[in-house]
């Protein structure tokens, strides 16, 4: 029987990117909580997360499934999704002028086994006065995004350079996704 891809993801940038690399999947939401971690090394966290993530999820007999979690580490700090204004204000106030770390774990489980990545990113900031952080807190952009920006929206001009996987970034390290996933028998249909 063919392996099915299953994301385990409310995510709508992890499907985008799922669909760009050419992959037939169907998407489950998954209802982990995660606030139930308090592990501080962010490396360590984000596989934890990823993990905790596909383990509370049942997988069936011919299915792949993937789950994936994104943190961002800054002066030994974890930012995690920012649930108020002010906090989103913290958070890049935190990152402004400096180089801060993106995380994104990924788990990918049959019936069988499972296997557990993590990706890096470097991310550096432009100095951003008070106003222009209010301003992109303003758009609302931050809420749904570990560290309270989207590089892949009007975060974009935050950036002023990256190191590392642009994907990892946006939440799903893309190409090496692909190079784990087919080792599970699963392949873009479109490559
Ligand atoms: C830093 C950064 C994060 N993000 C997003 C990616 C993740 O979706 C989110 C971090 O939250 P996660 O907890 O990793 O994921 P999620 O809750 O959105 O989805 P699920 O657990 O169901 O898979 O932040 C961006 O979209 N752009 C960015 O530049």
């Amino acid at each position: 029987m063919d392996k099915q891809l299953i994301l385990g993801s409310n995510s709508p940038r992890r499907k985008e990117l799922l669909e760009l690399a050419g992959f037939s999947f169907s998407n489950r939401k998954n209802s982990f909580d995660e606030s139930t971690i308090t592990e501080t090394l962010p490396e360590v966290l984000v596989k934890e997360l990823a993990r905790q993530k596909g383990m509370a999820m049942d997988v069936q007999e011919n299915e792949v499934l993937l789950t994936a979690d994104t943190v961002v580490s800054a002066n030994n700090t974890v930012l995690g999704k920012p649930s108020t204004e002010e906090e989103a204000f913290a958070m890049l106030a935190m990152l402004s002028g400096g180089t801060h770390q993106v995380y994104t774990a990924v788990m990918l489980r049959d019936i069988e086994r499972h296997e557990v990545f993590v990706s890096r990113t470097e991310v550096e900031f432009w100095p951003l006065s008070e106003p222009e952080i209010h301003a992109y807190v303003a758009t609302g952009d931050s809420f749904d995004k570990a560290g309270a920006y989207g590089i892949q929206s009007k975060g974009a001009l935050l950036v002023k350079g990256i190191k590392g996987d642009y994907y990892t970034v946006m939440g799903l390290p893309l190409s090496m996704t692909v190079r784990e996933l087919a080792k599970f028998q699963i392949a873009p249909t479109l490559l």
